[in-house]
């Protein structure tokens, strides 16, 4: 039997790859990932608390160690933290593993999707959410891009139709 590939999102806060990869999986019956929530459910506690106690690096190492698990899994569509790609092993793992989609919007777009959730600790500082959303889109954009197969807008249309042009886009 052909292997089953992988796919895996990339991209920044609020690009929507938690909720398009639930939409992806359900369409593709597949099963569905996503490595924030897998670090909680090892932990047992939130995003947050493992920022606040083990500091980013800590989280970091989670972060990677969670990627390379479960991206040597078959079939599977995961969702990866924002910050994932800062790690240049995952970036690796994630290229050589499955096709690569890079979600793409705007600081715009974050903003209204994510300033009154409260669970992302990197917008949850004494700097403007703007501020440190553009800070990490110079440093981090590259990294997605690097580390694409394939590139989507997310600002333009909904989460459902985002997940069909994914589907067509890489032909499954
Ligand atoms: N294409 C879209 N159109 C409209 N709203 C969207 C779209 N994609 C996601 N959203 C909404 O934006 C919010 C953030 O999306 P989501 O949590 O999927 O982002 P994420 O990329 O997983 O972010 P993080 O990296 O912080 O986990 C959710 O409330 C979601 O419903
Ligand atoms: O962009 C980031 O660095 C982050 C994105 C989220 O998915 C979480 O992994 C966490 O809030 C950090
Ligand atoms: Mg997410």
């Amino acid at each position: 039997m052909a292997e089953k590939r992988n796919i895996f999102l990339v991209g920044p806060m609020g690009a929507g790859k938690s909720t398009i990869g639930k939409y992806l999986a359900q369409q593709l019956h597949m099963e569905f990932y996503d490595s924030d929530q897998e670090i909680e459910r090892r932990t047992g506690a939130d995003i947050s608390w493992v920022f606040d106690v083990e500091g980013e690096e800590g989280f970091r190492q989670r972060e990677e160690k969670v990627i390379n698990e479960l991206s040597e899994m078959q079939g599977i569509v995961l969702a990866t933290g924002g910050g994932s790609v800062k790690s240049r092993e995952s970036r690796n793992r994630l290229s050589a593993r499955g096709i690569v989609v890079y979600l793409e919007t705007t600081v715009e777009k974050q903003l209204a999707r994510v300033q009154k959730d409260k669970r992302r600790p990197l917008l949850q500082t004494e700097e403007q959410p703007r501020e440190v959303l553009e800070r990490l889109a110079t440093e981090r954009n590259e990294l997605y891009q690097e580390v694409a197969d394939y590139v989507v807008r997310t600002d333009e249309q909904s989460a459902k139709l985002v997940a069909n042009q994914i589907v067509e886009l890489i032909g499954l």
